[in-house]
């Protein structure tokens, strides 16, 4: 079908004959922005493989323009003919089929994928920032022009579970996806864990490994998650989910305190991305809840195992059950992987003539505050020993409606450094699910308590 796209139809050189059959052996044109860690990567396989990869699409895959942001630097390795290499994205994207857009961040990305579907081109894309901002723009663009929107790379990298949401299980109802979905996060939460060192010391470590960016604020703030948390939630609940809807906390106040009370309930501590649904009143209506935070899940969830910076989305559904996706969330090679995947597809819907599926926002469900959202706290005190003590805490977790699951403690008679103390003991108590707005008020009236020294962590336990 490209032939007859406004990109096609303006490129013609010839005089046009308007009865003339479309050529169906024309390659495919495609263009790349940014040749970066990801973008360098896709250009190599589309090179080197463009052999295979024309045979599995039915139709050549041409590129036309690598579009950099400084000429002249030497990438003779990437196997691409240097007459190629512009600084003109504007231009480039006028001139293609598919518009493969890996420079990231919002401007110029934004108007540059606008530009190329409103040219007739379809976009692949890894940038989560962009959708989790501006989806429903992008897929009313490609609407209004008839192309595809592809974006497997912009949730966990080369684990293929864009599509799987989006395409496999379409026939099916999502109740929960719970993903780590960040490896950078999930790198400095599992060294922490192996090593009992503490947060500033690991996210050092990271980086000088080359784990963490020299700035992790996205990383190590949330940010990158939240993203992503809202992607797959729009996807798994047919509804339109920003990153302004998705509440967020990093991992910055994790403490290796916190990491060895996780160790002793037989749990790990993951930052968690959490798309649910929930039923919200008594007639069963329902609503969403998205959420990124670091919380302790138990040792024997699926989730539990994944280390260093590998990627995993747990996903829960009416019929199928449970699902795991597990593999590389980033790195230039399996993040190429699921964009050259995307490329494969929507060059196949060119060549057969036809789409893949557009937006679906169909069930418009309310996104819920984080106050409604149910979870679990494990929360730590360090009080006085003495008569009436836990009778006093235990009424302020009915006060607030919050059921106890169950009370650990443990009697302290000297400091860290060995100086004797008044008698005072670490209480450890762990909720029943309760709406977290009731948690939160729960764990400030403990703090305004007498016989409360401290309130020593406070931490939300997922997926038990
Ligand atoms: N790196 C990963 O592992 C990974 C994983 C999943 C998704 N992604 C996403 O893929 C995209 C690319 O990531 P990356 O890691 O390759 O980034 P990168 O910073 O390594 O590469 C981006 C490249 O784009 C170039 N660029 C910026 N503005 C440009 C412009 N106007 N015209 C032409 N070139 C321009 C930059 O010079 C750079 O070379 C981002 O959206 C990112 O979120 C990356
Ligand atoms: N910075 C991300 C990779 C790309 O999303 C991570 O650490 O997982
Ligand atoms: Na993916």
């Amino acid at each position: 079908m490209s032939d007859l796209s406004p990109a096609a139809a303006s490129d013609a050189t010839a005089a046009p004959d308007e009865t003339a059959a479309p050529d169906e052996t024309a390659p495919l044109r495609v263009a790349l922005l940014g040749a970066g860690t990801v973008g360098s990567a896709v250009a190599r396989t589309l090179t080197h493989e463009a052999d295979d990869l024309a045979a599995r699409t039915g139709r050549r895959l041409e590129l036309v323009g690598v579009a950099v942001r400084r000429a002249g630097r030497d990438r003779a390795d990437l196997g691409v003919d240097p007459a190629l290499f512009t600084t003109d994205a504007a231009e480039l994207v006028t001139r293609a089929d598919i518009v493969i857009e890996l420079i990231g961040g919002i401007d110029p990305a934004k108007e540059l994928i606008l530009s190329a579907m409103a040219h007739g081109a379809s976009v692949v894309t890894g940038n989560k920032a962009l959708l989790a901002e501006a989806g429903p723009t992008l897929y009313a663009a490609a609407d209004e022009h008839g192309v595809d929107l592809y974006y497997e790379a912009a949730v966990a990298g080369a684990i293929p579970i864009v599509r799987p949401i989006r395409d496999s299980l379409a026939g099916d109802r999502i109740d929960r996806v719970i993903g780590i979905l960040n490896g950078t996060t999930n790198f400095v939460l599992d060294a922490m864990d192996s090593t009992g060192a503490g947060f500033t010391e690991t996210v050092e470590r990271a980086q000088a490994l080359g784990y963490a960016e020299a700035d992790p604020t996205a990383d190590v703030e949330g940010f990158d998650a939240a993203a992503k948390a809202a992607i797959l939630a729009s996807l798994a609940f047919h509804t339109r989910v920003g990153i302004e809807h998705v509440h967020r906390e990093g991992i910055t106040e994790v403490s290796a305190g916190d990491i060895a009370a996780a160790k002793e309930m037989g749990c790990v501590i993951k930052l968690l991305g959490i798309c649910e649904r929930t039923v919200v009143d008594e007639s069963g209506g329902e609503g969403i809840s998205v959420r990124v935070h670091p919380a302790m899940i138990p040792l024997g969830h699926p989730l539990a195992s994944v280390r260093e910076a590998f990627n995993a989305v747990f996903v829960e559904a009416g019929s199928a059950g449970e699902l795991m996706f597990y593999g590389q969330g980033a790195g230039g090679d399996p993040t190429a992987s699921a964009v050259l995947g995307d490329v494969v597809a929507v060059a196949r819907h060119r060549v057969a003539g036809g789409k893949g599926p557009g937006e679906s926002a169909y069930a418009d469900l309310p996104v819920l505050p984080m106050g409604r959202a149910r979870t679990r706290y494990h929360v730590s005190l360090d009080v006085a020993d003495r008569s009436g003590v836990l009778a006093k805490v235990a009424q302020v977790f009915a006060a607030h409606e919050v059921s106890i699951e169950t009370v650990r403690q443990q009697v302290v008679t000297e400091d860290e450094d060995g100086t004797p103390t008044p008698p005072r003991a670490a209480l450890v108590i762990v909720t029943h699910s309760a709406e977290d707005a009731a948690l939160s008020a729960t764990v400030d009236a403990l703090a305004e308590l007498d016989i409360v020294r401290e309130v020593t962590s406070v931490l939300r336990v997922e997926g038990s």
